[in-house]
């Protein structure tokens, strides 16, 4: 390994570019080696003024670039199962963005070919665990203080949806958030998933059924709702209150600078995950450049990656369905014996 971990960076779109700009300027110890994108002028414009960077039409080849140690996969959700195991072949360790892979059998063989070669390389991009407040929520369940968790309630809405969002992308993308979060801050298996849905706002694109209200069981007897609305036109917002047998605590309630003028009072909402989330992009690839240098994997691992994507898939039929669908795992590796969850 160099001096600096040579990375590639497949999709130079909008979190792939803001990858290759944070692993230029904000990470240490890393470099971007490689860039690859079908649309080549924008992975150019990504990588504008980096030196040394090969730039290539085709994921898998820009992994066999020079330099290239470490693989950070942007693409679209789609298009991660062939990078992933094309990574693996290579025994190159691997931050891919959520959702790992979005079909669940697809997932499954992730799980299986990580498991094969009997050690860790992936880490998921659940972010919201490297984020300031989801981690002093996080230790104050686990010490106990509150009592057992009862319920959580979160909220996640974005101004407005890309236009190749789906119905099922607000529960496969969107929650899939919520789904890591709520494993990891309780602790529990999801095991059920009921969705309900209002009338859609007339701001959602024709046919599009936003927002949902998505509601999980979990092992432990708690219960998870999510108000996932994707095209709230008002603001970026992710919250989450956690109430539990002796209190209660809440978190993502845009606490930025109050401004009072002339009888009001007023405060700004961030538009977009790149600003509520910036410092937890920047600690979670910091995190996973620090533990590639050492030769170790931290963070959500690729059992994470397949749980979410199994319990967003019974989220998508109980949409369809209007029903209650159980989810059920199969059997876990013992390669992720010890994760986190
Ligand atoms: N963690 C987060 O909060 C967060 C936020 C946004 C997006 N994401 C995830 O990041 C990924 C990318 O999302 P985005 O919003 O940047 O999408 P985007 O559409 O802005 O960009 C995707 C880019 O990937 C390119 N691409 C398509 N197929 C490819 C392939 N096979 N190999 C390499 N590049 C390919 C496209 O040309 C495009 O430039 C998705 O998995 C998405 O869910 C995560
Ligand atoms: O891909 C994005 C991303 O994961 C954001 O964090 C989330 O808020 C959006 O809903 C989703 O579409």
């Amino acid at each position: 390994m160099g001096d600096l971990l040579g990375v590639a960076v497949l999709g130079a779109g909008h979190m792939g570019a803001d990858h290759i700009r944070r692993l230029d300027q904000v990470v240490s110890g890393a470099r971007v080696a490689a860039v690859a994108d079908p649309d080549t002028d924008r992975a150019k414009e990504a990588s504008a003024g980096l030196e040394a960077v090969a730039v290539h039409e085709d994921a898998v080849a820009a992994l066999d670039a020079p330099g290239v140690e470490a693989v950070l996969i942007a693409s679209p959700g789609p298009a991660h199962e062939e990078a992933l195991l094309a990574a693996f072949a290579r025994g190159l360790p691997v931050l891919c963005e959520k959702p790992m892979v979005p079909d669940s059998t697809g997932a499954l063989r992730v799980v299986e070919a990580e498991a094969r070669l009997g050690r860790r390389l992936a880490q998921i991009g659940f972010m919201r665990r490297y984020d300031a407040e989801y981690q002093r929520l996080k230790s104050l369940l686990d010490s106990g203080q509150l009592g057992r968790p009862l319920m959580l309630h979160c909220t996640h809405r974005n101004v407005s949806s890309p236009p190749y969002f789906t119905s099922a992308m607000l529960i496969d993308s969107s929650v899939s958030h919520e789904i890591d979060a709520a494993r990891w801050l309780l602790g529990q298996e999801l095991t059920a998933v009921t969705v309900l849905r209002p009338r859609s706002s007339a701001n959602a694109p024709e046919g599009l059924v936003d927002p949902q209200l998505v509601l999980f069981e979990t092992d432990g007897g708690a219960l998870v709702d999510v108000e996932v609305f994707v095209n709230s036109r008002f603001g970026y917002q992710v919250r989450c209150e956690a109430v539990c047998e002796a209190g209660s605590a809440r978190i993502g309630e845009d606490h930025t600078m109050v401004v009072t003028t002339q009888g009001r009072a007023h405060e700004d909402v961030p538009l977009d995950y790149l600003v509520r989330f910036a410092d937890a992009y920047d600690r979670e690839v910091q995190s996973w450049v620090d533990a590639t240098r050492q030769g170790r994997v931290t963070g959500p691992s690729v059992w994470d990656g397949y749980a979410s994507s199994m319990i967003a898939e019974a989220g998508v039929r109980a949409l369809e369905s209007g029903g209650r669908v159980a989810v059920e795992l199969a059997p876990r590796p013992e390669l992720y014996a010890d994760v986190s969850r």
